[in-house]
């Protein structure tokens, strides 16, 4: 990868390579855009199968949240963090402390939270050296683990999705297919379980799937045939660039709609969707629930606010399915559209000097 030419083509700000011997501390820290604010996103750590997969996937995401904090209204620019290692076997006190010294550095141009693989513990470790931090243990006055935040929005959004493939956003008696079943889709899954729905779930971790099998009666399968089963909704929860020219053929839902970041691999897969008559829920509009929950921190946390613009979710993505249906364009560019139209528009409402170049949370 030509990485200097690939962060000139997304517009990226700057790329930063953490490398700590003796704690064993290898991660990227990527800040794409932060016209709107401060980059606030999530700390991932992962196996990675090399150094260039890790960057990439920093890259990837971090563009991702730009996207998502600016859809969700927030004043708030995009970023993200992965840390190459098991979260199973690598943790440890140093490795998150040198991490957050990596932050600090940063100077809040970069505001983190968990991922896949990080908790509330890691933040309070990262805590330890650093504001630059949310989501972390609700005895700091912070917000907590945004999971079950997160999958609250992913809830009201596929009722939004449903209302527009099936007339009704009741999900009592539909079949949803949920792939990975860690923590946003199992709090996701709770409350589909209590709306009446029937859940097929797959994890490649043996002890998720029992918990879900035994919590809530759902079918279990492999991993490989969850794209293939008879369902209403396909709700991607794990990982990244699962709507591909493999699985599109398989699929047989009427509803995309899941908590997975990059969900389509390519933009292409969003135009297939679109012609298939498949119903897709923009991954970073309907996932943005733990990013508004955490973002609230920074203004002093309120929870009912928060749970108030968690609850918007349904009409943000109610309006993108009807820019999707007036214009006929696939959804995933109704919500690049608004979310380039909104930085556009604010890049140049902001350009005016200001002493020391504050910014809206900095003055809080
Ligand atoms: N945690 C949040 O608040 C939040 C917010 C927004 C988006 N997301 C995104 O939602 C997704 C899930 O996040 P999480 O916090 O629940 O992570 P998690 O690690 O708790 O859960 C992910 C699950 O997916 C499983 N998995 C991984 N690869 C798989 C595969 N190929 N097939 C089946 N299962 C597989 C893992 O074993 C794990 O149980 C991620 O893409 C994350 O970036 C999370
Ligand atoms: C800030 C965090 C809650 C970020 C979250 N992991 C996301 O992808 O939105």
């Amino acid at each position: 990868m030509e990485i200097l030419t690939y962060m000139e083509k997304y517009d990226y700000e700057q790329l930063v390579v953490c490398q700590d011997k003796e704690s064993g501390l290898k991660a990227f820290i990527c800040i794409h855009d932060t016209t709107l604010g401060p980059a606030l996103g999530g700390t991932r750590m992962w196996t990675y199968k090399s150094e260039e997969a890790a960057m990439e996937d920093a890259l990837r995401l971090a563009r991702g949240m730009t996207y998502k904090n600016a859809a969700a209204g927030l004043n708030l620019g995009g970023g993200k963090t992965v840390i190459m290692g098991d979260p199973r076997r690598d943790k440890s006190e140093e490795l998150f402390r040198a991490f957050g010294r990596y932050i600090q550095g940063l100077n809040g141009r970069y505001i983190t939270a968990e991922d896949v693989g990080t908790t509330v513990e890691d933040m309070d470790l990262i805590h330890e050296e650093t504001d630059y931090v949310t989501g972390i243990s609700p005895a700091f006055g912070s917000s907590g683990n945004p999971s079950p935040i997160t999958a609250y929005g992913v809830y009201k959004g596929m009722k939004a999705s449903a209302k527009v493939a099936f007339g009704s956003d009741s999900l009592e008696g539909k079949t949803i297919a949920v792939q990975g079943v860690g923590n946003v889709a199992y709090s996701m899954c709770e409350f589909l379980h209590e709306e009446g729905a029937n859940l097929i779930v797959t994890d490649i971790n043996k002890e998720a799937v029992q918990r879900a099998v035994e919590a809530f009666g759902a079918k279990a399968v492999d991993p490989d045939d969850i794209y293939s089963v008879d369902c209403d909704i396909f709700a991607p929860c794990a990982l990244g660039a699962i709507i591909n020219d493999d699985t599109l053929p398989q699929l047989k839902a009427k509803v995309i709609a899941g908590s997975a970041n990059n969900q389509l691999r390519e933009d292409n897969h969003g135009d297939i969707v679109f012609e298939k008559g498949i119903v897709y829920a923009p991954d970073y509009v309907i996932n943005a629930g733990g990013v508004i929950n955490v973002a609230d921190e920074l203004l002093g946390y309120n929870r009912e606010r928060a749970m108030k613009k968690v609850e918007g979710l349904y009409d943000n993505l109610m309006k993108i399915y009807d820019i999707s249906k007036e214009q006929n364009i696939p959804t995933y560019k109704a919500a690049d559209h608004l979310v380039e139209q909104r930085i556009a528009k604010l890049k140049n409402a902001r350009s005016t000097f200001l002493q020391n170049g504050q910014s809206i949370i900095s003055r809080r």
